[in-house]
């Protein structure tokens, strides 16, 4: 479960976060949504303790970021961009050593990542180098960096941007399984049909605040619109930061 509790954050003159709050469910995809600038990104590095707020906390299964980073990120996994693969490298060899760098054991290591492979079948792929990889499989492979350490929590900053449809639809395979097996998905995205698809909660933030939140059906209740994007535009006042 990922907390966030009253974030606030100001980065040279702009207030980036604003007391921001939401909670993030195991078991459940959770969709952050907002204008160009609203914060998403400011609230992802925070949450994985790479800013510092200047108020506010952010819990990751009720450890504390600021006050115990290491052991708040033993439970949580950030999807990396997949274009920043080592080419020489084949999956199982590049797993394997960021599984090492979270502190596994070799032996632990080797054996999460034959287990990450096999859960994201990726068999086909783990001892070819990730030169000339398609997206799909550069893909793969960054999220099985990613889960290698088995986080409970994976968050994952606008995934889909770039991607072909076949590389998005894998992804979204991939996070539904994430899904299934328990896991909480915190994720940003400009794409409607994206997180209307996928989203169990859906957070709509805008100036670092968060404007409403809840199930893409309960959004459009709440704002009497047939679709999220038309709910999205009616919560935020404009179609700013819509993906085309
Ligand atoms: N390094 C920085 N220097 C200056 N301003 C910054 C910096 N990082 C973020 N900001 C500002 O903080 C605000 C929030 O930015 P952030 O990148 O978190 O928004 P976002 O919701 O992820 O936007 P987008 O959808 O465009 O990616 C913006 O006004 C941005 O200009």
């Amino acid at each position: 479960m990922i907390e966030v509790t009253d974030l606030e954050k100001k980065i040279g003159t702009v207030q980036a976060l604003d007391k921001l709050s939401f909670r993030a469910d195991d078991g459940k995809i959770t969709g952050l949504l907002g204008p160009n600038g609203a914060g998403k990104t400011t609230c992802l590095r925070t949450v994985f303790g790479l800013l510092q707020a200047d108020s506010g906390f952010a819990k990751i299964d009720n450890i504390d970021v600021a006050a115990e980073p290491m052991r708040a990120k033993q439970q949580l996994g950030l999807f990396p961009d997949p274009c920043g693969l080592y080419e020489r490298l084949t999956p199982r060899e590049y797993v394997q050593f960021f599984a090492e760098l979270s502190g596994m054991e070799k032996q632990d290591a080797i054996t999460a990542t034959n287990d990450v492979l096999e859960k994201l079948q990726m068999e086909d792929i783990a001892d070819r180098k990730c030169q000339g990889f398609s997206q799909g499989q550069r893909m793969k492979t960054a999220l099985a960096q990613a889960i290698v350490h088995q986080p409970t929590n994976i968050i994952l900053d606008e995934p889909t941007r770039g991607l072909d449809v076949m590389s998005t639809r894998i992804l979204r395979d991939l996070l539904l399984m994430l899904k299934e097996q328990g896991h909480c998905v915190l994720f940003s995205s400009h794409v409607m049909q994206e997180v209307a698809a996928l989203c169990d909660h859906v957070v709509v933030m805008v100036s670092g605040k968060v404007v409403a939140e809840g199930s893409p059906q309960a959004l459009c209740q709440q704002t009497k619109k047939e679709t999220l994007e038309e709910a999205f535009i009616a919560l935020i006042g404009s179609d700013e930061g819509l993906a085309a």
